[in-house]
């Protein structure tokens, strides 16, 4: 009897140490305050009944971050605008948010979360297929971004990225998610679309002579990377 009791109380004091114990992705999320704004965006994804594929809450930060300051940037792949908040948020007065998304059903939900927000001035959705979106930019020809976040079919990264470099400003800051492809990119015999895309895209940011780059292995991996000839 005394050596069950013993055995219980030391499953229950393991059970509650790994309780305790956090990994450091949610120790570094349960750094930021609460928002409620975000949470919302959360939520009504819930309701809609779409999957949670938003950033994940320090990858949002590291957007508003970067966008400080900023005066414009562009987004591929809105979802329900929860990188979007966090990308509008940091830009000066005046800046403005290009979103591109090809499903009206997101954009329309993204475009209410904005209102919500009180973002929606700023941030125009443009609905469509991204590189179609992006040659009428191309030919739009505004003035150019300061930060470009890349979030939507992984296999078309490489060619998102080739398609925005003329649109950006030099010292432009672009970031990419989901480059690690769920650790799919680690296995080279995994040859399926997305992980054979990536891993190409993931070596060609270092060969590349437009692009000082850094590949961070958090969340499910994350490029950054600033344009400008390494002269410059
Ligand atoms: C992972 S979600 C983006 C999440 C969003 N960045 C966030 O964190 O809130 C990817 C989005 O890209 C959109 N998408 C996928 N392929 C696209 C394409 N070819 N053109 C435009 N949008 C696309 C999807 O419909 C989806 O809404």
């Amino acid at each position: 009897m005394i050596q069950v009791v013993g055995w219980v109380t030391l499953i229950l004091y393991s059970a509650g140490r790994v309780d305790m114990c956090m990994d450091r992705t949610s120790y570094a999320d349960s750094l930021l305050p609460n928002d409620p704004v975000l949470s919302h965006v959360l939520r009504t994804l819930d309701e809609h009944g779409l999957p949670q594929m938003s950033v994940r809450p320090m990858l949002g930060q590291l957007l508003t971050v970067l966008s400080r300051g900023c005066q414009r940037a562009l987004e591929i792949g809105t979802y329900a605008g929860y990188s979007g908040i966090c990308i509008a948020r940091g830009l000066a007065p005046g800046g403005r948010l290009v979103s591109l998304e090809q499903r009206e059903r997101h954009a329309e939900l993204a475009a209410d979360n904005f209102r919500a927000a009180r973002l929606a001035e700023i941030v125009d959705i443009r609905i469509g297929d991204a590189l179609e979106q992006l040659e009428m930019l191309v030919i739009e020809g505004g003035e150019p971004f300061d930060l470009v976040f890349i979030d939507a079919d992984k296999p078309r990264y490489g060619l998102y990225l080739e398609t925005v470099l003329p649109l950006c400003r030099e010292g432009a800051w672009i970031v990419c998610d989901n480059v690690l492809a769920r650790d799919r990119v680690l296995d080279p015999d995994n040859q399926n679309p997305t992980p054979a895309a990536m891993r190409h895209f993931n070596q060609s940011l270092f060969h590349h002579p437009r692009l000082t780059s850094a590949l961070l292995p958090i969340y499910d991996g994350i490029a950054l990377m600033r344009v400008g000839h390494a002269s410059d």
